[in-house]
């Protein structure tokens, strides 16, 4: 039997472009002579639909387009990801399925089990979850076919504590009984840095206890905050990798069941986190971007490393002509970092414009000077830079239709270190669950091969020059201390006791979390972060406002 894998990128809601899509794939697979064509996770409407599945219109929409495909399914069969209505008048209104396609018709229809409703998702809230395990048949083969999830179920839940295994049922056990030739798994599981070797574990030792092949189809792209990097993959049934798409791209993979016991094992793809973390921000700001329709981005370019980042990853994303920054230099700005900027900006081949806001925030003081009469220069100054800035940029914003890119670290959003309405302004944050000790790593991987971001705004100390000679470790402690608390607080939720225990000092620690737990509220007014580690700021972390810690 010879399968493809189409690994392919979704946009949500676009059934016209999904479906074109899946058909020429299948058209393609048929020419190439397959029998059988695997697509992803709710590949029909793009995942996560959230709430899009409320809408009748919306899973009308579904319903119609796998029909459409299923008529294009003669001669060879497909399977789809697609949501099904729930014929009983309990539980939840839809099912997460997987469509088989089949002679021109939907034949079977296999749905998810285990629902996963942790971090980004929430899938209960839509979907009841599946209780009859059968087998597809096909071709004289029986295969076990589950969704994304379905094979997750003795994985420690991130995050969870006290539960060591997160669901009593499995799928694939009670699938194993019909002994089944080989599993399918159909996905939409989304990056993070470690979850590419977790992922790849999974399948194969899923293979290995089940002694039986696995096919795993993942998605590629990204939808808003949630990047997919494919990686889909074939494991023969000793837990061998045996065919790897690629990460990040479209891509389709063609076996021969047939032969798979044949096929020497390839290792596992080993790629450096900082690369996959550049390539996921990458895929990030260009699905973001050529999904919304929009072609052009701005942000202002300090000279500092925030900054220098994004925009070579935006240069990337988006091509060098699409980036348009501004330089806006204070009488605070050292002639360095206008240096660096101009450097860095030239080095990308993109354009810029110099606009000096010492004039502008002259006229604000000065407007200002009767109603703060008496009151010393603060942080309010400081901030009104910052605003002046967001203003300008938004104005170019505005004018050509350049969206604006967010520069905050997670550091920086863990801690409130950022103006509101000033520089938290932006459509998307870039590196906005990337700690500043990261921002570093990107820096140096960015400038891999030739200098691109100049050597002095990446070891010059960190500041923000909203004053003069200042520097972020006057308010912060160093960022690899600070970086190291905010993970196992974040990512790890350990309490400050634990954190202690782990040899950091006790006012450092206590200091980092007052300042994450009473910047909730800025983080919630901040642009939708893209993910990329295990605990992002967005909708995998619901933390109350109004709360007391
Ligand atoms: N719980 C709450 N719910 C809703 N709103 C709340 C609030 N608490 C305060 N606020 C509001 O927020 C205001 C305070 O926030 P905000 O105006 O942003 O000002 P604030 O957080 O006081 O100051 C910004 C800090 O970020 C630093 N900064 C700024 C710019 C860039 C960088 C950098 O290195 O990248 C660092 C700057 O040096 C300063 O330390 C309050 O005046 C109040 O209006
Ligand atoms: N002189 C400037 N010209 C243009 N933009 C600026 C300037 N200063 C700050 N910004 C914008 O405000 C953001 C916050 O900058 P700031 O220098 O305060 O802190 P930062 O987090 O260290 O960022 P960076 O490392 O990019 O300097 C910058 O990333 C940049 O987009
Ligand atoms: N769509 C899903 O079921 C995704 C959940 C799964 N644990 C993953 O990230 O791969």
């Amino acid at each position: 039997m010879k399968i493809v894998l189409a690994q392919l990128n979704y946009h949500i809601g676009n059934f016209e472009l999904n479906a074109d899509k899946m058909i020429k794939s299948i058209e393609q697979a048929k020419e190439d002579g397959a029998d059988l064509v695997v697509f992803s996770e709710l590949a029909v409407c793009g995942y996560p639909p959230y709430d899009f599945l409320e809408r009748k219109e919306f899973i009308q929409n579904c319903t119609d387009t796998i029909e459409q495909i299923a008529k294009m399914c003669n001669g060879i069969a497909a399977i789809v990801g697609g949501p099904e209505i729930n014929p009983e008048p309990q539980g939840k209104n839809l099912f997460n399925a997987a469509y088989f396609l089949e002679d021109g018709q939907v034949k079977q229809v296999v749905r998810k089990t285990l629902l996963p409703n942790y971090d980004v998702f929430d899938e209960y809230r839509y979907f009841q979850p599946n209780i009859v395990f059968d087998l597809i048949k096909f071709n004289g083969k029986k295969i076990a076919l589950t969704i994304c999830e379905d094979i997750w179920d003795d994985q420690p839940v991130a995050n969870a504590f006290a539960r060591d295994k997160l669901y009593t049922l499995s799928p694939m056990d009670k699938l194993i009984q019909q002994k089944p030739d080989f599993a399918i798994n159909i996905a939409a599981s989304p990056f993070s840095y470690t979850q590419v070797d977790i992922r790849r574990d999974i399948v194969r030792n899923k293979a290995r206890q089940y002694k039986i092949p696995f096919i795993y189809v993942n998605q590629v792209g990204a939808n808003t905050e949630l990047i997919f990097d494919g990686n889909s993959m074939v494991v023969n049934g000793r837990g061998d990798i045996t065919h790897q798409a690629k990460a990040f791209e479209e891509d389709t993979v063609h076996i021969d069941m047939d032969a798979l016991s044949d096929k020497p094992a390839i290792s596992p793809k080993v790629t450096k986190p900082i690369q996959l973390i550049y390539d996921a921000l990458v895929a990030g700001v260009r699905d973001y971007f050529a999904k919304m329709g929009f072609k052009s981005a701005t942000l202002g370019l300090s000279g500092g490393i925030d900054s220098a980042v994004t925009v070579a990853i935006a240069a990337e994303a988006l091509g060098k002509e699409n980036v348009h920054v501004l330089l806006l230099p204070s009488q605070y700005s050292s002639d360095h970092s206008i240096k660096d900027a101009v450097d860095l900006a030239n080095n990308l081949g993109i354009q810029y414009d110099i606009v000096p806001i010492k004039e502008i925030f002259n006229s604000y003081n000065f407007l200002m000077s009767p109603i703060f009469a008496g009151k010393e220069a603060d942080v309010t100054e400081e901030n009104i830079q910052a605003r002046i800035r967001g203003t300008l940029l938004m104005a170019l914003s505005n004018k050509f239709g350049h969206i604006l890119l967010n520069t905050s670290n997670k550091s920086e959003a863990a801690v409130g270190y950022g103006t509101l309405y000033g520089d938290m302004n932006g459509g998307l944050s870039v590196l906005g669950d990337v700690y500043k000790t990261d921002v570093f790593k990107l820096a140096r991987y960015i400038n891999r091969d030739v200098e691109i971001i100049p050597e002095n705004t990446i070891v010059k100390p960190p500041s923000a020059e909203l004053r003069p000679d200042q520097k972020d470790s006057d308010s912060l402690p160093d960022y690899d201390v600070l970086d190291a608390i905010l993970f196992r607080y974040i990512e790890k939720n350990q309490s400050p006791a634990e954190i202690v225990n782990d040899g950091f000092e006790e006012a450092t620690v206590k200091k980092a979390i007052r300042l994450v737990n009473m910047n909730e509220y800025k983080r919630f007014q901040t642009p939708p972060t893209l993910r990329i580690s295990s605990k992002a700021f967005g909708i995998g972390r619901r933390i109350p406002l109004v709360a007391k810690h």
